[in-house]
């Protein structure tokens, strides 16, 4: 059997709400089972249409104008609402941005880290309530119990998005869509976050989209890397290679730009005018991404 993942190809799409402007141009990426892949890119990349489509949550205002998007040989794009329910939160889950609005304000963390092993596996109260503590417990969250009955805004920030990483693994999904899960935390608490990330995909085998703007990041933690310009992708590759010998200048301004992650107050070198003239120009002109191995 393949150890293909998930296969994107040729992802076009355009926004109507911003007049048809196209947003991802020709996208291809793949993601082998257990593989961690960072999705890299500026605001406005087009990161989060990718991550999106992959939840199968995109906007009315975006539209796919051609590709394919297949999970496990699938095409997510085509498939029927019915079956794609039956895989989003299964076997593709998402860790969110900011897990303050992610989660219910009115309901405890019981009720909401159980409701999928209810309703989606079949658990009674009992035994959904049992894996929930083991949950918890694998995200190395100390008082389980207490913070089963707590509301979310009894828990600190870090704490509300532990409680989200083991509710996305909580269904053992194959496919977990991270989408900047630490941008709301401070430092500290970041690098823990993806340390604990990284640990249960580990522990899981579980393969992980990691959507971020910090090659700091992707270096720490991700096995090979996407990195997309104005909806193209410019350079991809194992994280390794590209790191070590990045051939678009795009790529090497961004590294040169440092690593923000655990240097925040570092002085950054911009990313020089002429870099973007050139990504314009290679965008109109529909130049190849560069590929690495
Ligand atoms: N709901 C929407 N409807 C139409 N177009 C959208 C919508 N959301 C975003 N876009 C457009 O899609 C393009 C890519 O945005 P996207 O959010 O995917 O980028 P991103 O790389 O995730 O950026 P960020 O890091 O800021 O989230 C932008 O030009 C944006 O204006």
């Amino acid at each position: 059997m393949s150890d293909l993942l998930l296969d994107i190809s040729g992802l076009s799409a355009i926004s109507l709400r911003e007049g048809g402007n196209p947003i991802l141009r020709d996208v291809s990426l793949s993601l082998k089972k257990g593989e961690v892949r960072g999705l890299v890119g500026e605001s406005g990349a087009g990161k989060s249409t990718i991550a999106k489509a992959l939840l199968g949550i995109l906007p009315r205002t975006v539209k796919v104008t051609s590709g394919t998007m297949r999970f496990e040989g699938r095409d997510l794009l085509t498939m029927a609402p019915r079956d794609l329910s039956a895989i989003m939160g299964s076997d593709i889950a998402l860790i969110p941005q900011d897990p303050q609005t992610a989660l219910n304000p009115g309901r405890r963390i019981e009720a909401q880290l159980t409701d999928g092993l209810r309703l989606r596996r079949g658990m009674n109260a009992r035994d959904a309530h049992a894996r929930a503590l083991q949950l918890l417990s694998e995200v190395h969250i100390r008082d389980p119990e207490r913070v089963l009955k707590a509301y979310p805004h009894e828990l600190s920030g870090g704490m509300r998005q532990r409680v989200m990483i083991a509710a996305a693994f909580s269904l053992e999904p194959k496919l977990v869509v991270a989408d900047e899960p630490t941008t709301a935390l401070d430092v500290t608490v970041q690098k823990q976050i993806l340390r604990l990330i990284r640990g249960m995909q580990e522990a899981h085998g579980t393969a992980v989209i990691f959507v971020t703007h910090d090659l700091g990041v992707v270096a720490k933690i991700c096995d090979s890397v996407t990195l997309l310009y104005g909806g193209k992708v410019i350079e991809a590759g194992p994280t390794a290679d590209v790191l070590a010998d990045p051939r678009h200048v795009y790529t090497k301004a961004l590294i040169a730009a440092g690593p923000r992650y655990d240097r925040p107050d570092a002085g950054l070198e911009p990313v020089p005018q002429w870099v973007f003239d050139q990504l314009h120009q290679e965008i109109r002109t529909g130049a190849k991404e560069i590929l690495h191995g």
